[in-house]
């Protein structure tokens, strides 16, 4: 079954002059599956990103998730597939500051709204204990490492239960060490939780470990 599936995306940016910059993309990527995005800056990585995680919805073509067509669908109901169905994990982690870690792990389940937040608490205790930072729970987010902090948004990510994780640049920030950290856990939830992956990266060893990589050029994909 495929998670998520592009048909035939074409986007063009309208200004300052008429730009083709994404030219014909298709690719689906199936459960549990783990796939890298590579390519020079400005090949389109970032732009297809963000189409495919319902972002933004002026590009041609057809994208579907969980079999379901998403393309011209309410904004309403893409603000509640990115909540339910996708995890994103960035560059930089986005972490309220002032908040605890369990608290930051929380927010998307508050938001999403669907349980207690008894059950949302304990959800978010599991995602934590997960990545082996059970312990970090009540510190605040201004007080943790950054590889800690990488973690953290790596639960977050996790507490809707998505079907899928997008990142984009998700080790750019980390040393080697906290890199392959995060490459393990991606690893380990693709592998022992059947949770798909799609991952923007510059990092050749990163996407050499991934399942597939998607090479792009001029908005185009080679293989
Ligand atoms: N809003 C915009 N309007 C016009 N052109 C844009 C816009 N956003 C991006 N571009 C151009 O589209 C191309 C693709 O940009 P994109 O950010 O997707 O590349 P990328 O592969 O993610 O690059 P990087 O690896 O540097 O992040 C670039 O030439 C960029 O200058």
């Amino acid at each position: 079954m495929s998670i998520l599936e592009a048909k035939h995306i074409d986007k063009y940016f309208k200004k300052p002059v008429l730009f083709h910059v994404l030219k014909d993309i298709n690719f689906s990527i199936k459960k549990g599956e783990f796939v890298s995005i590579m390519g020079k800056s400005g090949c389109g990585k970032s732009t297809l990103l963000y189409i495919l995680s319902t972002m933004d919805t002026d590009y041609e073509g057809e994208l579907w998730l969980n079999d379901e067509l998403i393309t011209g669908k309410s904004r309403e109901f893409l603000s509640y597939v990115r909540n339910k169905h996708i995890g994103f994990v960035f560059q930089f982690h986005y972490l309220l500051p002032e908040f605890s870690v369990l608290e930051n792990v929380m927010l998307p389940a508050k938001k999403l709204a669907e349980k207690s937040l008894k059950a949302i608490e304990q959800d978010a205790l599991e995602k934590l204990s997960i990545l082996n930072i059970e312990h970090l729970a009540k510190k605040r987010a201004a007080r943790i490492s950054g590889g800690e902090k990488q973690r953290v948004a790596i639960a977050r990510a996790l507490i809707n239960n998505p079907s899928i994780i997008m990142g984009d640049e998700p080790t750019g920030n980390l040393d080697s060490h906290n890199a392959k950290n995060v490459f393990d856990i991606f690893k380990k939830l693709s592998q022992t939780n059947d949770l798909s992956l799609l991952v923007v990266t510059h990092d050749e060893d990163f996407a050499n470990k991934t399942d597939r990589i998607i090479q792009m050029e001029d908005g185009k994909i080679l293989s």
